[in-house]
């Protein structure tokens, strides 16, 4: 067979792909409603054991091997699960609402702006996009009403914590209502043409340059250009017309201003990956059906034990916590407030005691929200 002909063939193959994947997806999103009239979890880790192990033994006969399918099939499954629990929560809340105004740090192509592609389309028709130079900008916006939610990166495998976003917390009256996190590429992105051995300076944004110390080190000569989100790095090199400025940024964003690739994996950490918190005026609440995350601060004081007590108050009510982070109270030189995210539902009744007996021991305590938990860990199979 000619190329082209092969080419055609493959074309209409994926085409039919995607009909049955669309096809899947519309079956899962019916699952979930049958659930909810039987009051059952949206997930079940039996019924993916099973899948999974039988459509291996599928597989096996037709030249597809163990190690491929479940690959495919953790993906496939987990946009079911997401799909599947953003159903479940719009209903619950109302809040798929045909628009949503969303503000985040940056313009197109930042990778605030991949991430609240991601959530959103889920979740509403048509999203009006709020690009935002700064953090602060971006709380404001809903804080006013002139954005619905707002996405935050709130930590990264390779820079830890985003302490602005954690002290920004602190004071806003908005309430977290979702989590996503999302894959972080950075590659040096130039105008076609550049040459590596001719650059002179990098714009990026101060997360990015610390999440890609190790390979900077290695560029002493080069100047490094601070920049308001990956977007504003690339309209610089854009802008600029100069073959010896680049960006570093994502690569799909990176296209859209015309640059092209010269370098790829500039993180310290293979598996770069950027948690993101979405937050919005009313707090809302997350169906049974679905595992949950509370996220609160407190102040516990400086007396000895103080914190310890208050994670024994967890350990007695059999809640498992995500994450503990302190950061200083500002004008109480320090003095640290505690960031706890736990695995639980506010309206738990073990959660419920175990915020009552925290305001009891401690000096203070804010909830900053409860929301879908979206870490829809892979189910593995013996193969
Ligand atoms: O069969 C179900 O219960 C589904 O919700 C569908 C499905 C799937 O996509 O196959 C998704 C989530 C469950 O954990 C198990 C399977």
């Amino acid at each position: 067979m000619e190329l082209d002909q092969i080419r055609i063939e493959i074309s209409d193959t994926d085409q039919q792909l995607l009909g049955l994947l669309s096809k899947r997806r519309a079956l899962a999103l019916a699952v979930a409603e049958a659930k909810l009239a039987q009051n059952k979890p949206i997930r079940d880790q039996k019924r993916e054991q099973e899948l999974l192990v039988s459509l291996i033994e599928k597989g096996k006969p037709l030249g597809l091997d163990a190690g491929y399918v479940t690959k495919l099939y953790h993906v496939i499954i987990e946009d079911s699960v997401l799909q599947q629990q953003a159903k479940v929560q719009g209903q619950l809340n109302g809040e798929n609402g045909p628009v949503c105004r969303v503000a985040f740090l940056g313009r197109q192509g930042s990778y605030s702006y991949w991430a609240t592609q991601k959530y959103f389309t889920r979740r509403a028709e048509k999203l009006i996009e709020i690009g935002c130079d700064s953090f602060n900008e971006i709380v404001q916006a809903v804080e006013t009403g002139h954005a619905d939610y707002a996405v935050l990166p709130i930590e990264n495998t390779s820079s830890g914590s985003i302490n602005e976003v954690f002290d920004l917390l602190q004071h806003t009256r908005l309430s977290i209502v979702g989590e996503l996190t999302h894959p972080i590429k950075h590659c040096l992105m130039g105008l076609p043409g550049t040459n590596l051995a001719n650059i002179r300076q990098i714009c990026a944004h101060p997360q990015v340059i610390a999440q890609c110390s190790n390979y900077l080190q290695s560029l002493s000569q080069v100047k490094i250009e601070y920049c308001e989100a990956s977007s504003d790095a690339f309209e610089r090199v854009r802008q600029a017309k100069d073959l010896s400025v680049v960006a570093i940024g994502g690569e799909e964003g990176g296209a859209l201003y015309g640059l092209e690739v010269l370098g790829r994996d500039l993180a310290n950490q293979k598996d770069n990956v950027s948690r993101f918190i979405v937050v919005a005026r009313k707090a809302i609440a997350v169906a049974k059906a679905i595992p949950a995350k509370t996220t609160f601060i407190m102040y516990t004081g400086q007396q000895p034990g103080a914190l310890v007590d208050a994670l024994l108050v967890l350990k007695q009510h059999g809640i498992s916590m995500g994450k503990l982070e302190s950061r200083p109270i500002p004008g109480n030189p320090w003095e640290e407030m505690f960031y706890v995210d736990v695995l639980a539902n506010l309206e738990d009744y073990a959660m419920t005691r175990a915020l009552d007996e925290l305001n009891r021991i401690t000096r203070f305590v804010k909830v900053l929200g409860c929301y879908p938990s979206e870490d829809v860990s892979p189910t593995q199979v013996q193969s």
